[in-house]
């Protein structure tokens, strides 16, 4: 049975037989996100089916492979696709990704999800810039052995969204006139949406918003010392707001309606990445 270092090593040398650079910036995108990834140049795609130890993706809106080339003038790989708890992956699985970019070379990573609001001041269609998390997954990434080459036992969670990076992300949605929220993403395992009493118990617990995903990605991005910035697209209001129940469907709509502001946004938010 093969251990973790040795999983890593051998994906990554599947990866590097595959792109002949080093990607400095890595992102994940979410439900709905992945079209991004449509705006890399030079694309070498890597499909998660081919890479040694990998998962592959389950969900609608999540196309299941890597995407690998230049995005204003970075190097860059982008996960066109994510794992989630809920599709009955273990932590391991979920953040193995993670453990392949800082691998082969990722300093910076951005996480995007789809999320639904639980501050009331947000619409469908917002932007959320992470400032903080709150895991409610109910399970931790890091649980079982520490391999100290990969990181510390207790790694410190005091700042695990980049400040000096979020506050020029601001500076950015400023210039390009993008109405961005910044606010704690909570992380539920899923796949239930929340019940309102859910929703309710977490805004008192000071979440602005609520998903399935990036919680995992980010404790373990931290834990390999990769500079972790997270955005958030509200794609419903979350349950119990209004009056309607929720969707996958609208969730995927809602992100394609405003990829236009998602892409323009993220593409100038990538030579701030170092
Ligand atoms: O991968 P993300 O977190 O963007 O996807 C969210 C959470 C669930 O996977 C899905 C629910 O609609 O959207
Ligand atoms: N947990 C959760 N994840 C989401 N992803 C998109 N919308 C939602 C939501 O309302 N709740």
């Amino acid at each position: 049975m093969k251990n973790l270092l040795d999983k890593i090593q051998e994906a990554k040398s599947y990866i590097e037989s595959k792109i002949n650079f080093a990607p400095e910036v890595g992102l994940v995108l979410g439900s709905g996100l992945g079209v991004l990834a449509e705006e890399i140049e030079n694309k070498i795609i890597i499909k998660y089916e081919d890479i040694p130890y990998f998962p592959v993706s389950t969900v609608v809106g999540h196309a299941g492979q890597f995407v690998c080339g230049d995005l204003e003038g970075r190097k860059v790989i982008a996960m066109q696709g994510r794992f989630h708890f809920y599709e009955g992956y273990s932590m391991e699985e979920i953040t193995f990704p993670i453990r392949i970019m800082k691998k082969i070379g990722v300093k910076n990573l951005l996480l995007t999800n789809a999320a639904g609001g639980v501050n009331e001041a947000y619409v469908p269609g917002d932007l959320m810039i992470i400032t903080d998390h709150i895991n409610m997954s109910g399970v931790n990434p890091l649980l079982g052995k520490n391999y100290d080459e990969l990181g510390p036992r207790f790694p410190d969670c005091s700042e695990i969204y980049n400040k000096e990076i979020n506050n020029k992300i601001f500076e950015i949605a400023k210039k390009l006139d993008i109405r961005l929220q910044k606010g704690v993403y909570q992380m539920n395992s899923g796949p239930t949406y929340e019940t309102p009493a859910e929703v309710r118990f977490a805004r008192i617990i000071g979440a602005d918003a609520v998903g399935m995903s990036t919680v995992t990605e980010a404790v373990v991005a931290r834990h390999s010392d990769i500079k972790v910035t997270g955005i958030s697209c509200i794609t419903n209001m979350a349950a119990g707001i209004l009056d309607q129940p929720l969707h996958h469907g609208e969730v995927v709509e809602t992100a394609n309606m405003v990829k236009k502001t998602f892409i323009n946004l993220v593409k100038n938010i990538i030579p701030i990445l170092k």
